[in-house]
């Protein structure tokens, strides 16, 4: 049997903590650890998941293999009896986006939140064993941040009981929904609700759109797929889709009426819960997307890592272990070290307060059943921003990571392209990051109006409480390793986001409307909710090294990438942190140092920190960041595998070249 080389062992030998504790960290409990590891392995190993031909495939052949392996993924899932926990580590490790995304992830969700006791017991039962599959229409093509735009109407007839769907304009198509376009056969709709001639806004309703016998589309409903996107791969394998509706009936009791109801007499009710629960799966959403932001920067960033490991260019000449000599590793060089490391420590930050949302979450869902609706505009608040503030810097650190592997990191067979095509629209969809960080400054500069009545600040704004000390408040830093200390860091952010904030509040009074205000400003304000938002993800940080963390070596390791992401931030921003006098620019030189050192003090560690988020290399689908680092003969076999190299003479010689020589060789020859 031939050997597998680890040409990474050496680097895996010099990490100065527990792999397999960190590994435990990273999911969450040993529990999360051990399902996830093993249907990782059940997935790795079955021919059925293999997904290492993905880029050459037509769209067609894209989407049906898609659509084969949706369907092999549900055979699994009964045939293995798998729990829900294993059965979404299996939809994630099969790594192929699918209808089955928007179906449970959004449809399920929609129901669960907005229909009734009554509906959900009619509906889920059909959503959860497939005999109906779902989307979620609530995008129009001339509509989507503004969700209290829709044109879609939903108009009662007392006569007949019914809701009439219709879609008045080009404008109010549906346009978007994953899964609509060739799959699903029912949809969650946002329309105008209108009875009696009174328009009460967007509503949810439950419309069938295909036949469950022939899947064709049922009578008033023009359906199909928008097209191409962005990327090989990636979405092209989901039918993205349009949607248009020619007073299409559907019974009253299709309405979602968790949040409100029309009576058979055709009156509109309002119930107790607030309207804002009609936007509730999108807050389920959000939540789950920044869980979604470290996977997908944690697949680049273990990529990069490895293969600026492997990578060897210029510098004097090194020993290896074995004394041969050699080039300097790509990973020793400060400017590497400088776009990754950080990178690193964020994909480790998002993981941690990832958790913590899911935690926030799920207490908010608690609350709602007993009728508290609190803590609603701070889950809002915290989806929305977090959503925003992980999105976009995954999708840039993808983007960077790609350009940390050189030449190489371009080629589909590094896995880069398609996981950064496959994750960038997560910065638009579910709401545009600009138009939610606006959510997140609405809610802070409502929180300090409320400062001046006296109401408390309460979760991640319990800061604002000390508005008076935080707003004069110098930063205590002396030396470089005081900014080591917690406290400090702590307190440099906060300064930072609140006068920040104080200053578009006070800077809003001096419009003639709030409404101008908010418009004039906005870009202040957007500077202001990511802040806040930053804030969010250091305090999380550093309340999870508060915990009680055991393994060897972990938590030092933990806190050196803590550093990191805090000083690397501070960096960054240093604008905000200067022009707001959180810091002093002797002090901001201070950090930089002792990002430096922390830098230096984290490289013989990061091949370890990589392997603990436990991927195989069939779930990081890459080349270059094979565990076992033998990237160069992988790479000249991926090269033969191109259907390219299929025929040593192409198609198209006969036609093209082939002439094209001959006539050049006969006008040489004249
Ligand atoms: C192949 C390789 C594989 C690689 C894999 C790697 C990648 C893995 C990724 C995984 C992919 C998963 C698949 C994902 C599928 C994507 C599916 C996408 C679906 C969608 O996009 S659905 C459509 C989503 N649409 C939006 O998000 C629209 C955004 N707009 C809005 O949310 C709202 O319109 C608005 C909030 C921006 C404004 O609305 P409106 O004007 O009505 O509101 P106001 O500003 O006036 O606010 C009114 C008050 O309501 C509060 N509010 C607003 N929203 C909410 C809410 N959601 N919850 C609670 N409260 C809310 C406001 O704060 C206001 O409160 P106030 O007290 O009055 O201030
Ligand atoms: C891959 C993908 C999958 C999707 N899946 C679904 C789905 O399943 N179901 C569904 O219903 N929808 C879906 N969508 C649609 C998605 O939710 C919308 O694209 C998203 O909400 C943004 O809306 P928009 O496209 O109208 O952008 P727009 O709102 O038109 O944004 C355009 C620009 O205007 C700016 N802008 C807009 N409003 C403001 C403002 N008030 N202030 C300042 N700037 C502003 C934005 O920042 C942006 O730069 C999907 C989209 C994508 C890309």
């Amino acid at each position: 049997m031939e050997r597998i080389m680890d040409h990474l062992a050496h680097e895996r030998s010099k990490a100065q903590f527990s792999v397999e504790e960190m590994k435990i960290i990273w999911a969450g409990s040993l529990h999360a650890f051990q399902v996830s590891d093993r249907i990782a392995r059940l997935v790795a190993s079955d021919p059925g998941f293999r997904k290492d031909n993905r880029a050459v495939l037509s769209r067609k052949e894209l989407f049906k293999s898609a659509l084969r392996k949706a369907a092999y993924v549900w055979k699994r899932i009964n045939e293995l009896a798998l729990s829900e926990e294993e059965a979404s580590w299996l939809r994630f490790y099969v790594d192929e986006l699918a209808y089955a995304y928007i179906h449970w992830g959004m449809f399920v969700p929609a129901i669960k939140g907005s229909a009734t006791e009554e509906q959900q017991q009619k509906w889920l039962p059909l959503a959860n064993n497939m005999q109906i599959i779902g989307t979620y229409a609530q995008t129009e093509l001339g509509h989507g941040s503004n969700v209290r735009g829709l044109e879609t109407t939903a108009t009662f007839d007392q006569e007949t009981d019914e809701f009439i769907i219709h879609s008045p304009t080009l404008t109010s198509s549906k346009w978007w929904p994953g899964g609509l376009g060739k799959v699903a056969t029912h949809a969650v709709v946002y329309a105008r609700l209108i009875t009696d001639g009174q328009d009460y806004g967007v509503h949810g309703f439950l419309v069938q759109i295909r036949s469950l016998d022939d899947h064709f589309p049922l009578p008033g409903v023009t359906v199909g797929d928008i097209g191409m996107k962005f990327g090989s791969g990636a979405f092209n394998s989901i039918d993205n889709g349009f949607l248009r509706f020619n007073h299409v009936r559907i019974p009253r009791n299709q309405m979602l009426m968790k949040v409100s109801r029309v009576t058979r007499q055709g009156k509109y009710v309002e119930s107790n819960v607030p309207k804002q629960l009609l936007y509730g799966a999108m807050v389920y959403v959000r939540q789950i997307i920044v869980a979604d932001a470290s996977i997908a920067l944690s697949r680049a960033v273990c990529i990069a890592t490895r293969y600026s490991a492997v990578r060897r260019q210029f510098g004097p000449p090194h020993e290896d272990e074995n004394g041969k000599g050699v080039e300097t590793q790509v990973i020793d060089y400060k400017t590497q070290q400088s776009r990754l490391f950080p990178l690193l420590a964020s994909a480790y930050a998002f993981r941690f307060v990832g958790e913590w949302l899911k935690w926030l979450y799920t207490d908010l869902i608690q609350k709602l059943e007993a009728n508290d609706f609190s803590t609603l505009p701070e889950a809002h608040a915290c989806t929305a921003g977090l959503k925003s503030l992980t999105t976009s810097a995954a999708a840039d650190g993808i983007k960077e990571c790609w350009k940390l592997c050189g030449g190489h990191g371009y080629l589909s067979s590094s896995g880069l392209p398609e996981l950064y095509a496959a994750f960038v629209p997560a910065c638009t969809y579910e709401g545009d990051n600009i138009v939610l960080l606006l959510q997140v400054s609405r809610f802070l500069m409502k929180t300090i109006s409320q400062l001046q009545t006296g109401k408390k600040p309460i979760g991640t704004t319990a800061y604002m409480a000390h508005v008076e000390h935080l707003i004069q408040c110098r930063c205590t830093v002396q030396k470089a390793e005081d900014w080591l200390n917690p406290s400090v860091i702590l307190e440099a952010f906060e300064a930072r986001a609140i006068r920040l904030s104080v200053a578009c509040a006070e800077n809003l009074t001096k419009f003639a409307t709030p409404l101008q205000g908010f418009s004039e400003l906005s870009p202040d304000l957007v500077e202001a909710a990511v802040a806040h938002c930053q804030l969010i993800v250091v305090s999380k940080f550093i309340e999870k090294l508060q915990q009680n963390i055991e393994g060897n070596g972990v938590k030092q390791q933990l806190e050196t990438l803590c550093n990191i992401y805090c000083l690397n931030l501070i960096h960054k921003h240093l604008g905000d942190f200067l022009s707001t006098g959180s810091i002093s620019p002797k002090q901001a030189s201070l950090a930089s140092d002792q990002l430096r050192s922390r830098y230096s003090k984290l490289r013989s560690n990061v091949i370890a920190l990589v392997d603990a988020f436990n991927y195989t290399d069939h779930f990081l689908g890459s080349v270059l960041g094979r565990y076992d680092g033998n990237v160069y003969p992988k790479l000249y076999e991926e090269a033969w595998k191109d259907p390219l190299n299929d025929s040593i003479v192409p198609d198209g010689y006969h036609e093209y070249i082939q002439p094209l020589l001959k006539q050049q060789l006969q006008n040489a020859r004249l």
